[in-house]
């Protein structure tokens, strides 16, 4: 028995070494493309490009779902030269990810205009037909990408967004410059630097201990409801942002809260959501909504909540008439904090 176990223990050890080794690997060279201009250059002639225009990803429908092509550096000069361009518009591209076999992938929008690039944007049109593909608003395409170009193209358009807004230094007024992976754009003028920015989100679950808080935009789809979400102000810690994002917009005091999980979000541009699960004070759970910022505000059962889990689809729901609403689908963090909070009714969050 025991020699069993050491056996299974080697294993499970050289499996985890295995594991481990290959995303220190794959994450090291990521790190040194970023730096290094002549490595990512390099790493371009092997490479894998997903392409956008005007920040549209380039997608081929399937049975179910949309597929996201990659194209070589030879299929793009290929196509760049079809349309009488020179191949000048790939320095706009920025590196997005590699394979576990190092091969790298980067993001090129061929409809926007960059302050290094000679060339006119390309027609979206032409390119659709000589690709066979379709550029389709992240808005309409994410939930119909599987999980792993959902993320891909996420980081993509951001990081593509932010370049497209940054090709100025906001000290001297003149055109900043890309480097190579795209990791940062530097004023030449004065030696400045800018880096991709991230905005933090708070979302946040409120309990009373037996119901949980969901509230609603008049900007959300109709009828779906979802946890109560806000950006982080400057100075700000976690801890301050959920607290005064709940007294602000329902106000309600909170009491205790943990951390659950984060998540890129591309919508409207690109946040870092940081779910949390929080309780109020015993007693207060009377809503003063604020309708400056939200349409609806209201307290829902354990079995409520589950029931339209169970059945989270708007067109259903409407079919039947048995559910007045429907929250975030699997994708979005907001729907993983109120499953945790249906099938963890232990949950306790930590003081405040
Ligand atoms: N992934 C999910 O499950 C999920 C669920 C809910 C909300 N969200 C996202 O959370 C984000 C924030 O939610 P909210 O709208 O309730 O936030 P919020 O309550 O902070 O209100 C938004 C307002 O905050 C101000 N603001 C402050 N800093 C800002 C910044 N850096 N960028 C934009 N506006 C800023 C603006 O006036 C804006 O109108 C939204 O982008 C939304 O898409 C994601
Ligand atoms: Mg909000």
């Amino acid at each position: 028995m025991s020699l069993y176990c050491g056996t299974a223990c080697r294993r499970k050890i050289f499996w985890c070494y295995r594991l481990l080794s290959t995303y220190v690997t794959k994450t090291r060279y990521l790190c040194e493309l970023k730096e290094d201009d002549d490595a990512c250059k390099k790493a371009q002639q092997t490479g894998a490009f997903y392409l956008f225009h005007n920040l549209a990803p380039l997608l081929q429908k399937s049975e179910h779902q949309y597929l996201a092509p990659q194209h070589s550096l030879l299929e793009l000069e290929r196509l760049l030269s079809k349309f009488g361009q020179d191949s000048q518009i790939l320095e706009d591209s920025v590196l997005i990810g590699c394979s576990e076999e190092q091969e790298a992938w980067f993001a090129l929008d061929l409809g926007l205009n960059s302050s290094s690039s000679i060339n006119a944007s390309l027609q979206k049109a032409e390119i659709e037909t000589a690709l066979q593909g379709s550029f389709i608003k992240l808005t309409k395409a994410l939930f119909e990408l599987n999980v792993k170009d959902a993320s891909l193209l996420s980081t993509a358009q951001a990081l593509l967004r932010w370049h497209d807004a940054h090709q100025f230094c906001s000290r001297s007024g003149k055109p900043t410059k890309k480097n190579v992976s795209g990791s940062k754009r530097v004023c030449p003028s004065n030696n400045i630097i800018y880096y991709p920015q991230v905005a933090p989100v708070v979302i946040t679950l409120v309990s009373d201990g037996t119901r949980c808080l969901l509230v609603r935009q008049s900007s959300f789809p109709k009828g779906m409801y979802s946890a109560l979400a806000g950006f982080c102000d400057i100075g700000e810690s976690l801890e301050e942002t959920v607290r005064r994002e709940i007294a602000e917009e329902v106000g309600l005091e909170v009491d205790r809260l943990h951390y659950s999980a984060s998540q890129h979000w591309p919508f409207p541009n690109s946040t870092l959501m940081i779910a949390c699960h929080a309780t109020v004070k015993p007693g207060q759970t009377e809503l003063q909504v604020n309708l400056r910022e939200l349409e609806a505000a209201a307290w829902f059962s354990r079995d409520e909540v589950a029931t339209v889990l169970r059945r989270n689809n708007p067109s259903n729901q409407q079919q039947s008439g048995a559910v007045p609403f429907w929250l975030p689908p699997k994708l979005a963090i907001a729907h993983q904090l109120i499953k945790e909070w249906v099938e963890k009714p232990t949950c306790s969050p930590l003081p405040a």
